[in-house]
């Protein structure tokens, strides 16, 4: 972080949210502060996805409030990668640049970072699943955002990505940000900085 920053934080009070009008989580008061990350756990349908987008503001709450404190907003990685088939690598990372604002490092560097330095000129449409999910990834590289929710970051990467996305969200911790991210998979975190909630099914 830059002197001067503001130090974000992410907080819900009395949260309830779900789908279709029916609650999955209710009740929740979270505090996630400055280089923190909160890791999202529990079975398949138990909501997690439901909070990650409740939190990006994309699902109206059913019930409480959430507060997010961040000048320069927050990045959401879901299960869709957002990435255009049509256009090379490079461009697509280009073309969110431009939508989000080119605040991070370069895109050839985030590509690099990614894994994806030598395919930069091939259709997205041809990347496999994990190469994939690494541009998604880049996304997050080339605009700098404080708060980042991530839902399965670690989806379809072979053992290298996963140290990858790790290595990813210690260093915007130690930046000074803050992360929740949903996951079924080991994060290799240090444990310091971890908090976790386990989101229970619906009975
Ligand atoms: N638009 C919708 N309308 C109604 N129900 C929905 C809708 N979208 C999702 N659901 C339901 O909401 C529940 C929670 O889904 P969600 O994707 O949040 O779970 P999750 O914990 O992220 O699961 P996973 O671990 O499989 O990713 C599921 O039962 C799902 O079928």
């Amino acid at each position: 972080m830059t002197q001067g920053q503001v130090r974000p934080y992410l907080r819900t009070t009395a949260l309830a949210c779900g789908r279709g009008g029916m609650p999955l989580v209710v009740g929740l008061d979270l505090t996630v502060g400055s280089g923190r990350c909160l890791v999202l756990r529990g079975p398949n349908g138990a909501g997690k996805s439901t909070l990650l987008l409740t939190l990006a503001g994309l699902v109206a709450p059913l019930a409480g409030t959430v507060e997010i404190e961040a000048e320069d907003g927050v990045h959401l990685l879901s299960h869709r990668n957002a990435v255009k088939p049509r256009l090379t690598v490079r461009e697509n990372l280009d073309f969110w640049a431009g939508v989000n604002g080119p605040t991070g490092i370069e895109s050839s560097a985030a590509l690099e970072r990614v894994g994806l330095g030598a395919i930069t000129h091939l259709d997205a449409g041809y990347l496999s699943a994990g190469q994939t999910r690494r541009l998604a990834l880049a996304r997050l590289l080339v605009t700098r955002r404080p708060v980042w929710l991530l839902d399965e970051p670690t989806a379809a990467l072979d053992a290298e990505g996963h140290a990858l996305v790790a290595a990813l969200i210690g260093e915007h911790l130690a930046g000074g940000g803050l992360a929740v991210a949903a996951t079924h998979d080991p994060l290799a975190l240090d444990p310091a900085t971890v908090d976790h909630l386990t989101i229970e099914p619906a009975r």
